[in-house]
């Protein structure tokens, strides 16, 4: 265990030093392609520059035969392409597969000055982050690299789960989690076998009415996630860091997929993956606020003054807390506009 003035302490000599607060830059959607796919490569600069978080995915969806040369060609899309304010992820290769290693050392000392964050699938415990962590440190300092690289884990199994606070606190690297419920739900043995969303079978039943159990019985569907994005958003505010949503099989139900990324947005989610182009605008309208939402909160902040006592909002009540609630949003809102001058027009923040 380290004390606590050796957290912020790099871990190999000559490694930059680690960072004391996470930056929170947009993040609406980390946009996954496989950098084995010819077609996908070259659409990259142009899915780039319509997204936060672009991410050269090496594990699971990539064929294992296809396994280096995904490597290659992320390494190659990097090399080839500035994306300017969009981030450059990288989701390498479990670290008990055959791969992990090198795609740890390949990328960090080929393209470690373009990655921002990477993604690590399967984490188990904090000693899967300390691993990582070290071996990163190694690899920056032997790169000469100037900026550490963050890491992101993925919430995709049941240990990982009663592990996630000390996953989030194992380093200053951590950067986020991602909810992996496809992973999860089978190392849980969940019975669906949907990538993400609900499932018509978890649900609550109307009690009968005078008794009668075969009369008609309103039917409410539940939402299978609630609890581990619930802790998943607990563990990551805690520590400081940013959760996401994660995958959406269900391409073709963007109405579903655009549910599940309110659901996630609503209970603290700052963005999620999208798997398809189709996702992408998704994920913009349902993590970036509604203007509506932005214009009532900013009325909010300008009435409270000082942000304390009470007073009433239209048949509201207000005080220090909802002033808080009004602050997340409006925050949020100038975070975003920064970057996307549509949204700041919207917001009301340009002309
Ligand atoms: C549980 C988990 O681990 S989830 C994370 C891992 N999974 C992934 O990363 C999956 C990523 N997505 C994909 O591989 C693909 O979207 C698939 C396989 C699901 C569907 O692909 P397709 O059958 O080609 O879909 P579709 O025909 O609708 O594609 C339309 C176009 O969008 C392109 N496209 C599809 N997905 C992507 C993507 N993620 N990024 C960039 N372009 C894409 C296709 O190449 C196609 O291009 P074209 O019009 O030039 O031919
Ligand atoms: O990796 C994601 C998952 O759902 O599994
Ligand atoms: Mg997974």
């Amino acid at each position: 265990m380290h004390s606590p003035r050796d957290f912020y302490r790099p871990l190999a000599v000559g490694a930059p030093d680690p960072v004391r607060e996470i930056p929170f830059r947009p993040s609406r959607m980390i946009h996954f392609f496989d950098p084995s796919n010819p077609k996908m490569v070259a659409k990259a600069p142009q899915i780039a520059a319509g997204v936060d978080i672009l991410l050269g995915n090496l594990e699971d969806a990539v064929k294992s035969e296809n396994k280096e040369a995904a490597r290659a060609g992320l390494v190659q899309v990097a090399k080839e392409n500035d994306f300017g304010e969009t981030q450059l992820w990288t989701r390498v290769n479990s670290l008990d597969s055959p791969w992990g290693l090198d795609d740890l050392t390949t990328l960090v000392t080929e393209i470690g000055d373009k990655l921002d964050v990477i993604m690590v699938p399967k984490v188990e415990g904090p000693e899967d982050i300390h691993y990582v962590d070290r071996l990163l440190a190694q690899l920056e300092a032997k790169a000469g690299l100037q900026r550490p690289i963050l890491v992101h884990a993925i919430l995709e199994t049941a240990r990982g789960m009663t592990n996630v606070e000390d996953i989030c606190t194992a380093s200053p690297r951590m950067q986020g989690l991602s909810l992996g419920p496809a992973d999860l739900a089978a190392n849980r043995r969940m019975k669906t076998t949907r990538v993400g969303g609900g499932h018509p079978g978890y649900l609550v039943r109307q009690d009968p009415t005078d008794g009668a159990i075969d009369g008609p019985r309103s039917v409410y569907q539940q939402d299978l996630w609630h609890y581990t994005i619930g802790r998943m958003v607990d563990a990551c505010a805690a520590a400081g860091i940013l959760p996401f949503y994660g995958p959406f099989g269900d391409i073709k139900d963007v109405v579903a997929c655009e549910d599940q990324f309110r659901n996630a947005f609503l209970l603290g989610c700052v963005g999620a993956w999208s798997l398809h182009p189709v996702q992408i605008e998704i994920a913009k309208r349902v993590f970036s606020p509604d203007p509506a939402d932005v214009l009532h909160a900013q009325a909010v902040i300008e009435a409270m003054g000082d942000g304390s006592g009470a007073l009433m909002i239209d048949g509201k009540m207000e005080d220090d807390a909802s002033v808080k609630q009004c602050q997340v949003m409006v925050s949020l809102a100038h975070q975003l506009a920064e970057r996307d001058p549509e949204l700041s027009q919207r917001y009301g923040f340009t002309a």
